[in-house]
């Protein structure tokens, strides 16, 4: 059988997601003060792009930006052999930062746990928050986000694609059934 992919979110969509989470952001943290956006390789430093850009267009201050590589902290390196390496830019102290965490599609979780863990190798934040574009539930570990584009109920046998144009704007959310 053929797969099947159903477009479960479009560009406009993602639009008002993003805007809503970006004044989610800034209610919760009061403005921008000691603010830092963290986006997870791949995928998730592109919408954390996005999002630093929405709130400063809402605030009218960009907080600081940096991208993570989770590789060298995934719990399944044994298993998997040697996989690409991406860069880790964090050019700011994250010591007593509020951080906001960023990820395209939260599933198990494992993701955000070797996220973390890098992140605390760096230093010692005030507190990290996770925000993400999907939640597609079926999570293996105790990690639950705070800010949430949609959530869409999945099957495991299921995937969640999220597609970046050539600007690396996120442009389609897409739901495929094997
Ligand atoms: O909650 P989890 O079960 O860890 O799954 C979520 C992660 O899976 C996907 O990344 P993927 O591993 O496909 O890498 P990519 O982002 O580089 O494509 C997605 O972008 C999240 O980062
Ligand atoms: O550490 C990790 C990260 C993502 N997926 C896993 O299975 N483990």
């Amino acid at each position: 059988m053929p797969e099947v992919t159903t477009v479960i979110l479009n560009q406009a969509g993602i639009n008002r997601a993003l805007t809503r989470i970006a004044h989610e952001i800034l209610e919760h943290n009061k403005g921008t003060e000691d603010l830092v956006l963290i986006g997870i390789r791949s995928g998730g430093d592109h919408l954390a792009g996005v999002l630093a850009d929405r709130i400063a267009a809402i605030e009218g201050e960009k907080p600081p930006l940096g991208a993570i590589d989770i590789t060298m902290y995934r719990d399944d390196l044994d298993s998997r052999g040697s996989l690409p390496l991406g860069r880790t830019e964090v050019p700011f102290d994250v010591d007593g930062r509020k951080i906001v965490l960023v990820d395209d599609v939260l599933y198990t979780g494992r993701t955000i746990r070797a996220a973390m863990d890098a992140l605390i190798d760096l230093g010692r934040p005030r507190n990290i928050q996770l925000a993400v574009l999907i939640d597609r539930g079926h999570r293996e570990l105790p990690i639950r986000p705070d800010y949430v584009g949609r959530n869409v109920p999945t099957s495991r046998e299921e995937d969640v694609a999220v597609d970046f144009d050539a600007e690396r704007h996120p442009c389609e959310v897409r739901l495929i059934k094997p």
